[in-house]
């Protein structure tokens, strides 16, 4: 086992084993800051569990179930468990599935009732149409409703559901989605499905609790007060650190449930704990307390940049970095290995798409009007899947390593099926080779369309089975030919296969942290010795995120004051969260590069605000 679990104990950790060792299981949330060690706590109390109850729980063929956001945070946390199959580590979607996937007949009934109800709106909206409704839209309606109709028809001949991506009810297929609605569903209106669930994993525990959906948090719920006090349930959160729009946020304690404290903060030196302090202030204003022992504690610097917003902000945002090598106590800010110490967290901007290379794609998924926008943003858009699944792996292989590739068309090609009888196998895996091979020329060429060109290859040669969505995109009279893809979906893939190939490689380089950027949302849960926050609203281009309006350098529009008064999450609350992920990522040094229009403004500001704690403010004529 890791580090993790040998940290040393604090009073929550004890607190929590005391709730995991009493008969009757009361359920516990642990709600604290950033850096408090929540996830640490997790580790250890699976570790207690397994080695308390590990004997007994594996004579009744019970799990240990633990639910993750990221499938890297759950490879993580099992590593931390000695790989024990004991404990299940999962995301939330894959845990729904394993809990609901048995009741068949169930998801059958459900898909049914779905599809009727989609028929039933569209019909309703055709005879209900003006005289101003367009041919164009009546023919959409009229082949949408055509589908949903031979969906109906086909999902009867279904054998078994399996759940993918997107979804195709009549080939069997559920979606993320569907999962996400069906499984809570399923749970809270059908009694004995919790009352297995909660048979099955007497201990269920949610790491990054605020970001798990509120109708998640309700079925968990439902499973735990269907034991009778033999399930635990732990949720371990920081409602301050909800990032995505979905998020539950703070988890409700029903009655006779304990809220376990942890005051302190592990990660941040003195001055960075500062900065994190104050930009909580405004939110629920819960203080941390420095964790380290003395003789660990540092001071560590914090410094804050303000810079203008005109064409030479790459330059600027390097002098800066120079700045901070020159002046700085903690060593180089400006090398830009992957192994560099210093972290430089952006939102997903078109600057800093243009600077690293996929502006276009950064165009196909932001200007179509589309939700997968906010998931581009997010890191989390479902057109990019298959380039992690097959295409990159493939496309890398080319160094040597073709056991990569096969492994990655075996699991989501049908080329290299497991029916496959043994005497095709090696005509099979010919082609595949073959067509691994084209699909690297087309990769080294690196043309505009070669996105296009690479899914189309690798779809039709079978080393990719892809979502119904970009099945059906690719091939409308294909084998996905009753899914309904909206026309804004449609314009971004449109604009997706136009872009280079080189531009995914780059955007991903950029969400998975490999390179010394970062997206603000893909760095949650990570920590870096130096950090950089680089703040740029571009324009006031989003409507999610505003740091302009957190500092108050832009007024609040109606709809956020309409928000405010409604006791809604407003822009400024959602950009404040974001503001507070980033700045206690730092362990020893945080700066802060703020551009914007008027500098001096800003800097006043900033000054008034109390946000800067003791820090320094910069502008150019410091540099
Ligand atoms: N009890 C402890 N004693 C000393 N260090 C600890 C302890 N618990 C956690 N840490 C250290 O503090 C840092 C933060 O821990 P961890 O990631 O578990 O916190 P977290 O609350 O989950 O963070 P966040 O919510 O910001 O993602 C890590 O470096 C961890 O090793």
């Amino acid at each position: 086992m890791t580090s993790r679990v040998d940290k040393p104990d604090t009073d929550a950790d004890e607190a929590i084993r005391a709730a995991l060792d009493q008969e009757v299981r009361p359920a516990f949330v642990v709600v604290a800051g950033a850096g408090s060690g929540k996830t640490t706590s997790l580790v250890k109390a699976l570790a207690h569990v397994v080695a308390e109850q590990g004997p007994e729980l594996r004579a009744r063929t019970q799990q240990v179930a633990c639910i993750t956001y990221t499938e890297v945070a759950a490879r993580e946390i099992h590593i931390d468990v000695g790989n024990d199959p004991l404990v299940l580590v999962s995301t939330i979607h894959s845990f729904l599935w394993t809990l609901i996937k048995p009741f068949q007949a169930d998801i059958k009934q459900w898909v049914a009732t779905h599809i009727e109800r989609k028929t039933s709106d569209l019909e309703e909206k055709i005879v209900s149409y003006g005289t101003r409704v367009q041919a164009k839209t009546k023919e959409k309606d009229a082949a949408e409703l055509s589908k949903y109709r031979s969906q109906c028809a086909s999902i009867g001949k279904v054998p078994r559901f399996t759940y993918g991506t997107g979804s195709d009810y009549g080939n069997g297929i559920l979606g993320h989605e569907d999962v996400l609605t069906l499984a809570p569903e399923l749970l809270m209106t059908r009694p004995l499905l919790a009352k297995i669930a909660s048979r099955k994993f007497p201990f269920i525990f949610v790491d990054e609790s605020q970001d798990t959906f509120p109708n998640v948090v309700e079925c968990l719920k439902q499973i735990y007060s269907s034991s009778d006090g033999m399930v635990s349930l732990g949720f371990f959160g920081d409602p301050m650190q909800q990032i995505y729009q979905r998020g539950a946020g703070a988890i409700q304690l029903e009655e006779g449930w304990i809220q376990v404290p942890k005051p302190e903060n592990f990660r941040s030196s003195d001055r960075v704990l500062e900065v994190v302090n104050a930009v909580r202030a405004d939110g629920d204003s819960l203080v941390q307390t420095p964790g380290r022992s003395p003789s660990e504690r540092n001071d560590g610097e914090v410094f804050f940049f303000v810079l203008p917003s005109d064409a030479d902000r790459t330059i600027n945002l390097d002098r800066a970095r120079e700045w901070l090598d020159a002046n700085g106590a903690s060593g180089c800010w400006t090398q830009s290995s992957p192994d560099d110490e210093t972290k430089i967290l952006t939102i997903v901007h078109r600057m800093a798409a243009r600077r690293l290379g996929f502006e276009g794609l950064y165009a196909a998924f932001n200007d179509n009007q589309s939700r997968l926008g906010d998931d581009f943003i997010e890191g989390t858009a479902w057109p990019l899947r298959a380039f992690d699944q097959v295409v990159l792996p493939v496309i890398d292989a080319e160094t040597g390593d073709e056991g990569k590739a096969i492994e990655a068309i075996r699991k989501h090609g049908v080329l290299l099926a497991e029916d496959l009888p043994p005497s095709s196998v090696k005509a099979a895996l010919a082609k595949g080779l073959a067509a691994a091979c084209q699909l690297r020329r087309i990769a080294r060429e690196d043309a505009p369309g070669s996105i296009g060109a690479v899914l189309t290859l690798a779809v039709s040669e079978g080393l990719l089975e892809p979502d119904p969505r970009l099945a059906v995109f690719l091939n409308p009279d294909g084998d996905h030919n009753d899914v309904v893809i909206s026309d804004s979906t449609s314009s971004v893939l449109n604009d997706l296969m136009n872009c280079r190939i080189s531009e995914i490689r780059n955007y991903r380089n950029y969400v998975e942290r490999s390179s010394p950027y970062s997206t603000q949302h893909g760095t949650k849960g990570s920590e870096f010795d130096k950090v950089l926050v680089v703040i740029d609203d571009e324009e006031g281009r989003y409507s999610l995120y505003s740091y302009e309006k957190y500092f108050g350098l832009r007024e609040l529009s109606n709809t956020d004051r309409k928000n405010q008064a409604e006791g809604l999450a407003t822009v400024v609350d959602r950009t404040r969260r974001l503001f507070y992920v980033c700045v206690s990522r730092a362990e020893k040094s945080l700066a802060v590069v703020l551009f914007t229009a008027d500098v001096e403004r800003a800097r006043q500001k900033l000054q008034d605000s109390g946000l800067t704690g003791s820090a320094r403010i910069l502008t150019l004529a410091d540099l």
